[in-house]
C-alpha cells in the first residue's frame, strides 16, 4: 500500500519570494528492498546549477538516491520534488497520493540519467541513438529531433560520427553517445552514475572532459555519484558523503576532502587513498 495514500498535503511557504525554490528537494526519503533498508530517511536539497557529488562506500545507496529521481525506483516513504514539483506524487482532492503514470511520465522528462553501463541501442546508428526519445518521447519532428542531437552529438565530440553504430565506437565514445542523448532532452537536473567505472583508464579523461564543460556551462543541477575523488573536489559545489543509508557529511570539497569531521569519512577516505 502506498504510505503517502491520506497524507496531509504540505502547506505552501506563506512568503515564498522569501526563499529559493530548490532544483531537487528529497524530503524524509526512505527505500527498502525487501528486509533490507537501504535508506533510511533522506533530506537533500540541490539548488538551481547546483553542482553536488555523492560519495560513498559500496552499496550505500548511492545509485538508488540517483534511481528515484530518474523515476526508476520508488521511494518507500518520503517525497521528492523536481522544480517545486512532486515526482512520485501528485495532490489529489487535498491528499498526496501516488502519481499517475502521465505524472510521472512528464516528470521523467525534466531529469536526465547516464549509466556505468552506456545502454545504448545496438541496431541504432549514433544519431538514431539521440534523435529517438525526442522524437517519440517530446513529438519532435525529424527535422526537430536531427538538429537537437547533430548539436548535442557536436558538444561531446562525435559530430563526425553521426551514422556508425555502438559496435564500432570505443567505450568512451559510447558513453558520450549516452550523455548527449540524455543531454538532448534538455533535463533540468542530470545524474551521472559512476560514468567512467566501466571504462578503460585511458578513456577516462575524454568523458570526464565533457562532463567538465557541461559543468562549466552552469545553468543544470547536476549530481555526479562517482569514486572520482579528484574530479569531485574539482567539479563540486558540494560533496555529499553517504553510508548505512544515511547522509553522514555534507560541505565544500574543501571541508570534505581536506577536514573530513566525522571518523567515518576520516576512515571512508584513508581506504580510498591507500588504494
Ligand atoms: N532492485 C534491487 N533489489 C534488491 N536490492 C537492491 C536493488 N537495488 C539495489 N539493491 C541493494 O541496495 C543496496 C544499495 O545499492 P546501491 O546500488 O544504491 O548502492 P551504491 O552506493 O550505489 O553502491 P556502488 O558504489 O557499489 O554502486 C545494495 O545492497 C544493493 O544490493
Amino acid at each position: 500500500m502506498d504510505a503517502f495514500a491520506g497524507a496531509e498535503v504540505p502547506q505552501p511557504d506563506p512568503n515564498p519570494a522569501a526563499e529559493v525554490k530548490p532544483m531537487v528537494r528529497y524530503k524524509g526519503v526512505t527505500k527498502s528492498f525487501g528486509d533490507l533498508q537501504v535508506l533510511k530517511g533522506i533530506d537533500l536539497e540541490m539548488q538551481p546549477g547546483e553542482k553536488v557529488a555523492v560519495i560513498g562506500p559500496s552499496g550505500s545507496g548511492k545509485t538508488t538516491m540517483g534511481r528515484m529521481l530518474m523515476t526508476l525506483e520508488e521511494p518507500t516513504e518520503g517525497t521528492i520534488e523536481v522544480d517545486g514539483e512532486l515526482l512520485w506524487h501528485m495532490q489529489e482532492k487535498g491528499r498526496l497520493v501516488r502519481a499517475n503514470e502521465k505524472h510521472l511520465h512528464r516528470m521523467r522528462c525534466s531529469v536526465g540519467m547516464v549509466f556505468q553501463h552506456f545502454n545504448l541501442f545496438p541496431h541504432m546508428s549514433v544519431l538514431r541513438n539521440v534523435t529517438e526519445a525526442p522524437r517519440k518521447v517530446l513529438g519532435l519532428s525529424k527535422e526537430e529531433a536531427e538538429e537537437r542531437a547533430v548539436s548535442m552529438l557536436g558538444k561531446v565530440g562525435l559530430d563526425d560520427k553521426l551514422k556508425m553504430y555502438p559496435a564500432n565506437l570505443s567505450g568512451g565514445q559510447k558513453q558520450r553517445v549516452a550523455i548527449a542523448r540524455a543531454l538532448v532532452m534538455r533535463p533540468k537536473v542530470m545524474v551521472f552514475d559512476e560514468v567512467t567505472s566501466a571504462l578503460d583508464p585511458e578513456l577516462v579523461g575524454e568523458v570526464l572532459e565533457v562532463i567538465r564543460e557541461i559543468a562549466e556551462e552552469g545553468d543544470m543541477a547536476m549530481m555526479l555519484i562517482t569514486h572520482e575523488m579528484d574530479f569531485a573536489k574539482e567539479i563540486a559545489d558540494r560533496v555529499i558523503f553517504g553510508a548505512d543509508g544515511l547522509i553522514v557529511e555534507q560541505g565544500t570539497p574543501e571541508e570534505i576532502f581536506d577536514n573530513p569531521r566525522s571518523e567515518r569519512l576520516q576512515n571512508f577516505l584513508q581506504r580510498f587513498r591507500s588504494n
